[in-house]
């Protein structure tokens, strides 16, 4: 992948930390940065792909990395996040709150404890390490945040119901701090991808056969980013998502939600 000439004069030789970076389009977003010059904070639960992504990552960009494992899920891993960064002098001027995941099936027969954790990594989290990151950047007057949100945040998804929930969350959540801070130099944007080929499925469950066409991950991170460093406040980066959202402007809620419903309806509910 070639840089990004905006991304290079946004952010090279600065520290992003990226959450999610052991899988789909935290790596994607990864990638982008280090051909960018950034250098990186790589974060999530699985170790052994962190310090693969990181030593090539080194190796191919001449960028400096650190890799710190956290589980999100722990109420305490925001906090040793920002000690182990901020709180070593390690001044981070993207902040990529990505790290999510989603289930796919009957709220009903569904786990309650994953139920419960989508929650606090979709949304406890990202509320955490922004809370915890901003100040330093509205004292720099400069800094960005990246929330991933999803188009699944413009309509209720039955069958995803926590997840398309949390989602919303994260997008108004971008939206509404991008007004507040702005001001202050910083700049907030919602990334709202359509589906993107991940390990999303793998975890959420199987999807049913499905027509829509999965963007490639890579593809998603350019314009999430490139975005944000334009002052979007969301990006739509999935083209049948944009019309879609466009269009559902015209049609009641619940209409939609019933037409969500048919579309996300597994095999197994009649
Ligand atoms: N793929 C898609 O179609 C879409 C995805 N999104 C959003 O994009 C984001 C990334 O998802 P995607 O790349 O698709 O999925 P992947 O499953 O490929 O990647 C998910 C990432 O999140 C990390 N993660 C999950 N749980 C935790 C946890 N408890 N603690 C720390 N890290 C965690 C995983 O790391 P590890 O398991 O190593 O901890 C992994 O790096 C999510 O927020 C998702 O909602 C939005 C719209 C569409
Ligand atoms: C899983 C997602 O968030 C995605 N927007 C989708 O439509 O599949």
């Amino acid at each position: 992948m070639t840089a990004s000439a905006i991304l290079s004069k946004t952010y090279k030789g600065k520290w992003a930390l990226v959450t999610g970076a052991s899988a789909g389009i935290g790596v994607a977003l990864a990638e982008d940065l280090a051909a960018a010059g950034a250098n990186l904070v790589l974060t999530a639960r699985r170790v052994d792909r962190l310090e693969a992504l990181a030593q090539r990552l080194q190796e191919q960009h001449g960028i400096q990395t650190r890799v710190i494992p956290a589980d999100l899920a722990d109420p305490a891993a925001p906090q040793q996040l920002y000690e182990a960064t901020e709180g070593q002098g390690l001044e981070i001027d993207l902040l990529i709150n990505n790290a999510g995941f989603g289930y796919l099936g009957e709220f009903l027969r569904s786990d309650l404890a994953f139920q419960r954790t989508m929650v606090d990594v979709n949304c406890a989290a990202v509320v955490d390490l922004t809370h915890r990151y901003l100040p330093g950047m509205v004292k720099r007057r400069r800094g960005d945040i990246l929330i991933l949100a999803s188009t699944a945040a413009y309509q209720p998804v039955a069958y995803m119901a926590t997840y398309a929930a949390t989602k919303v969350f994260d997008r108004y959540f971008a939206e509404a701090l991008a007004e507040e801070v702005g001001r202050y130099g910083v700049r907030v944007s919602a990334l709202c991808p359509g589906p993107t080929e991940s390990e999303f499925g793998q975890v959420a469950g199987s999807r049913k056969e499905e027509k829509r066409k999965y963007q490639p991950a890579a593809e998603v991170a350019r314009l999430g980013l490139e975005g944000l460093v334009q002052g979007k406040t969301w990006v739509i980066p999935y083209s049948g998502g944009r019309i879609q959202v466009f269009a559902q402007r015209f049609v009641p809620r619940r209409i939609i939600t019933k037409a969500a419903e048919k579309m996300f309806r597994p095999d197994t509910v009649k």
